[in-house]
Order: C-alpha cells, then sequence, then structure tokens
C-alpha cells in the first residue's frame, strides 16, 4: 500500500482504507483465518420492540438484561431522514478514492475518513472503510466536494439534523432503561434530564460502508467489538450484516426490520447498571452483491464525569463490578486492553497491563 504523507509529513497509511475497486480477489491482507461462515443454533432472534407499546420500558430492560441489543420501531424518526441519511453515506462512499483521501482523518484526529479504529487491534484488516462526524461536518465536506456547495450544505444539513433527532431519542431510550432498573434522575444527576441544563455529552456518527466482496466468508467487515458509549443507536439500511455474540448460540444476524434502529447498550451502561445490562460482542459481514452502509450514533456522558455501578444496583449480593472510570479514561483503556477493557476495571479480577 502506498504510504500517504501529509504536509506535516506523518506517514497516515495505516488510516488509509484498501483502495476495494482495484483488487479482484481478497488480498492476503484481508484474508481472515476462520471463516464468517456461521449457521446459529437457535431460531431465537433479537427483539423488536415497538416503542409505543405501553410496556415498552420492560421489554427493552429485559432485551437489554438477555442480549444487550435490540430493535426498536414507533420510535419518532422520521424514515425520510434515516433514508436521506444513508444516501447522504452513500454518496460520500461512491466519490473516487483520491477525493474521499482528501478528508483523511489526521493521526490524532478524531474525524473525516479512514478504516476502523479498531484495525489497530487486529493483525489482519478489514473489508470497509468508515467516515466519523462529530458536529458540523463543513470543514470535510469542503475537502470532499470542493466545487460543489450545494452538495456540502446538503450533506452537513442531514448530517447535522441527523445528530441533532439521535441524540433526543438517544436520551429518551437512556431513560427508559435506566427508569426500568428503578434509577431516576436523582440517582444520575451528571445525566441531562428533561429540563436540566447539564454538561456537554460526547458524541459521534459514524458512516460504515462495506464494498462489495469477492470472498465473503474468509473477509471481515467489521472485526469482534463492543461499543464504549453509553448507547449506540444504529441505521442498518436493508442490506443484512450485523450479527452478535450470544452466549452458549454464537452469531446471531440482526435481520433488517423497515424502518427500525438497532440499539445497543455501551460499556459504559454494562459499568452504571453494575453489569445488569450487557454490552454485547457484534460484528460485521460482508457479502457478493451489495455494498452495505450503516451509521452508527454514538453517545456518551461528559468526558471527564466518573461512571460508577448505580448505589441502588448494589448490595451485599450484588457488590460494585467495577471501579469508577470517565469515558476519558475509559477510551485509553479500551485503546490497550480492546476486548479485555472492561475486565481490567471489574473489581474482582486482575489482569496484567
Ligand atoms: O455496520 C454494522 O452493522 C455495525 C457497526 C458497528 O458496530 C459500529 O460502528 O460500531
Ligand atoms: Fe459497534
Amino acid at each position: 500500500m502506498e504510504s500517504l504523507k501529509t504536509n506535516t509529513n506523518q506517514n497516515l497509511s495505516h488510516i488509509v482504507p484498501l483502495d476495494f475497486n482495484s483488487v479482484l480477489t481478497l488480498p492476503e491482507s484481508h484474508t481472515w483465518a476462520s471463516s464468517t461462515e456461521h449457521h446459529p443454533m437457535t431460531d431465537s432472534s433479537v427483539p423488536v420492540i415497538d416503542l409505543l407499546d405501553p410496556n415498552a420500558a420492560c421489554l427493552i430492560r429485559r432485551a437489554s438484561e438477555q442480549w444487550g441489543v435490540f430493535q426498536v420501531v414507533n420510535h419518532g424518526i422520521p424514515m425520510k431522514l434515516m433514508k436521506e441519511a444513508e444516501l447522504q453515506a452513500r454518496g460520500l462512499f461512491k466519490l473516487p478514492r483520491d477525493r474521499k483521501l482528501r478528508a483523511l482523518r489526521s493521526q490524532e484526529g478524531l474525524t473525516g475518513y479512514g478504516r476502523a479504529r479498531i484495525s489497530a487491534n487486529y493483525s489482519k484488516l478489514m473489508w470497509s472503510e468508515g467516515f466519523t462526524i462529530m458536529g458540523s461536518p463543513l470543514e470535510h465536506a469542503t475537502q470532499l466536494w470542493p466545487d460543489n456547495h450545494s452538495v456540502q450544505t446538503q450533506f452537513c444539513n442531514v448530517m447535522e439534523e441527523y445528530q441533532k433527532k439521535m441524540k433526543g431519542l438517544c436520551g429518551k431510550m437512556i431513560w427508559l432503561l435506566l427508569g426500568s432498573l428503578g434509577l431516576d434522575h436523582e440517582d444520575v444527576k451528571w445525566l441531562k434530564g428533561p429540563k436540566k441544563k447539564c454538561r456537554h455529552h460526547p458524541q459521534a456518527l459514524q458512516l460504515n460502508s462495506y464494498p462489495v466482496c469477492p470472498d465473503p466468508t474468509r473477509a471481515m467487515g467489521l472485526a469482534p467489538h463492543t461499543d464504549s458509549s453509553l448507547l449506540t443507536l444504529l441505521n442498518q439500511s436493508s442490506i443484512s450484516g450485523l450479527q452478535v455474540l450470544k452466549d452458549g448460540v454464537g452469531w446471531v444476524p440482526v435481520h433488517p426490520t423497515a424502518g427500525a434502529l438497532v440499539v445497543s447498550v455501551g460499556d459504559l451502561m454494562h459499568i452504571l447498571s453494575n453489569g445488569r445490562l450487557k454490552s454485547t460482542m457484534h460484528r460485521a459481514v460482508v457479502n457478493k452483491v451489495h455494498h452495505r452502509v450503516s451509521i452508527a450514533y454514538f453517545y456518551g456522558p461528559p468526558h471527564d464525569m466518573k461512571i460508577s455501578p448505580s448505589m441502588k444496583l448494589i448490595d451485599q449480593d450484588h457488590p460494585p463490578l467495577y471501579r469508577p472510570v470517565s469515558w476519558k479514561e475509559y477510551l485509553s483503556i479500551k485503546a490497550t486492553h480492546f476486548n479485555r477493557a472492561l475486565e481490567s476495571i471489574r473489581n474482582d479480577v486482575d489482569i496484567d497491563d
């Protein structure tokens, strides 16, 4: 792979995705030892919950305890906006490679085009490319469409509106979940309440693209991971690819449901709930026919706020499972320990650095 240098002369080739159009066979660098072909030994599937159901809070608590992942319908996000965001993402990833590379993430940067960040934790590369947005994507939009002001504006408007709507829904979902565990605003003061003005909650939008793959069973779209967030809302479009790891069963596909959003409990929500709600391992597989795009919205607590198991969920039989940790600290622990990050902050486990 060519090395890409910026004007600060940093070598950024470890951020650059493969030129997927230029290869007819799966390169060795992207060939995973174990096949992603799977035959789950179960008929059970990730619950689909109607948010207008009077029993919704109880259903999402049960789904979060048993699966850590569920789909929601009647969530109030306009279908038109979900489709428009998907179209904008597709338009971006269809741009010529040199255009996308103009908006490449920088070494320390958080936003822009590049490989999945978890690539650093695996020896094989993934069959995907991503684009991260935090707030206004205007700077990158001008790099992507330098001569087309109206495309820039349209892209920014859609992505900003999408983040705004996701933020509202995420807040609602988090309070539904916490309420179903018996927690209220007094127990989680740092979390934005309906009328309270609180500190800034970091959010990020991750556009994922999984190009058509010549040998999908030996490739990996996005390798197994848990999300570090409090909660993640995923718009997975109509093409399947997302799978969750279910204890005793194996990888279970999350079949796309028209208009639904996939909700995943993140590691920090798992900590806050003292282990009651699961942050489930998930991955994305690829296919030979369709270019799949997904849009993940991650919502976290204020960066420096220490998150610890809620006092109300601690008693003699349920001691605090985790030590307090801020999101900032947790992200750096995750960078080192990756899928063992939660284990590394458990009160009852010692693991080597
Ligand atoms: O594309 C998908 O289905 C999964 C995306 C995901 O897990 C992520 O962006 O963290
Ligand atoms: Fe994820």
